[in-house]
């Protein structure tokens, strides 16, 4: 804050907001009318034209007055448009939330599905009383345990770690040196990417994946339709449990930041174990890094609390952890993709 109020920011930070901005900021209907349009697929259904609503509302499985009223809303907000009295039709925005668009937002907005996830934020005064996750509480059960028991919730989710992955792997099978490597465990691994991609460009390298058992069933489909199926390995299980042992490198993708530091720590420990004295644990995460930045990862973080009392850390308190479970840091590289690859090695054995 500087001397003359509050309308110059320190540099770096956004400038404070005015009281129009702030009432837009305040609007809790938007959002939600957003993500029930995306996951009634109302842009598909609107995609070849105009369409009067009770037709829209038969293919949606809607109340036609209800959806009106709805679409009536994101008209105002410029999503959708009313040609003729009850007859709609989409903008160029609309076109972002289309089954079809690369971006996959309709995904991350359909509450039948990943969008789901979100439904926590009715529960962020509790996260922030108590300093614990809402996920639970608001959905029923924890989110592993809800990706497990509702097949669309689980598929939905590992398809967007997938498309998440073809920006990230590429950029960790580039950045590593893998000379000497020749068994990689990709611990928490999703439905293979790294894997599938690292292999594809080392064939030397052979790898095991680790997961849990609906999203291992994906992954060893998807392995198996693969060329590189022959050298790798789906191994079902926790990352609480022992790991398969005596593997070069062991990969943490995107896994810690979901967890509270007590059991990154032992997820780290596990890690470390089956690393022994000479294999290394490979750390891919978003890294906080300097605040006058304007706390770009904030909304990241504050989703990981609320849903999985995990939380997104800087690099000291990545080591401070990797510490307690015997590990030292080595090297950090920047993926590029907001992500850095952070290397750890046994506690006593130089870099
Ligand atoms: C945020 S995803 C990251 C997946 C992948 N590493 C990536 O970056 O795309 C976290 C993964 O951890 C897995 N997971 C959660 N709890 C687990 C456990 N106890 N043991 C093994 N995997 C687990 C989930 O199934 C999920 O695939």
């Amino acid at each position: 804050m500087t001397s003359s109020g509050n309308d110059t920011a320190p540099a770096g930070q956004p400038a404070a907001l005015d009281p129009a901005q702030l009432a837009a900021l305040c609007d809790i209907v938007s959002p939600m009318a957003i993500r029930v349009a995306a996951t009634l697929r109302l842009p598909d259904l609107l995609a070849d034209g105009p369409v009067p609503v009770a037709r829209l509302a038969d293919a949606s499985g809607t109340d036609p007055e209800a959806l009106v009223r709805l679409l009536r809303l994101l008209t105002a907000k410029g999503l959708f448009t009313e040609p003729e009295p009850g007859t709609f039709a989409t903008t160029a925005a609309a076109g972002f939330l289309t089954s079809e668009h690369p971006a996959r937002m309709r995904d991350w907005l359909d509450l039948d599905g990943v969008g789901r996830m979100d439904l926590a934020y009715a529960g962020l005064l509790d996260a922030v009383r108590t300093g614990t996750p809402v996920y639970e509480r608001i959905v029923g059960r924890p989110v592993w345990a809800d990706a497990a028991q509702d097949p669309g919730f689980g598929a939905a989710f590992d398809g967007l770690m997938e498309t998440m992955a073809a920006h990230w792997a590429p950029a960790v099978t580039a950045a590593h040196d893998w000379s000497g490597v020749t068994h990689v465990v990709d611990v928490g691994g999703s439905t293979g990417s790294l894997l599938l991609n690292l292999l594809a460009e080392r064939p030397a390298l052979r790898g095991t994946l680790v997961e849990l058992p609906v999203t291992a069933v994906r992954a060893r489909e998807r392995i198996a339709a693969s060329d590189v199926r022959e050298r790798c390995a789906v191994r079902e299980g926790s990352f609480f449990d022992p790991l398969p042992e005596g593997a070069d490198r062991y990969v943490l993708a995107h896994v810690l930041h979901n967890w509270g530091d007590e059991d990154a720590v032992r997820i780290l420990r596990r890690c470390a174990e089956a690393a022994g004295p000479t294999g290394r644990v490979l750390v891919v995460e978003r890294l906080l890094g300097d605040e006058a930045a304007g706390y770009p990862d904030a909304t990241v973080d504050l989703s990981m609390l609320v849903t999985f009392g995990g939380r997104e850390r800087t690099p000291d308190h990545y080591g401070e952890l990797a510490g307690r479970a015997g590990l030292v840091h080595a090297t950090t590289r920047p993926l590029g993709s907001g992500a850095s690859l952070v290397e750890y090695v046994a506690a006593g054995r130089a870099a």
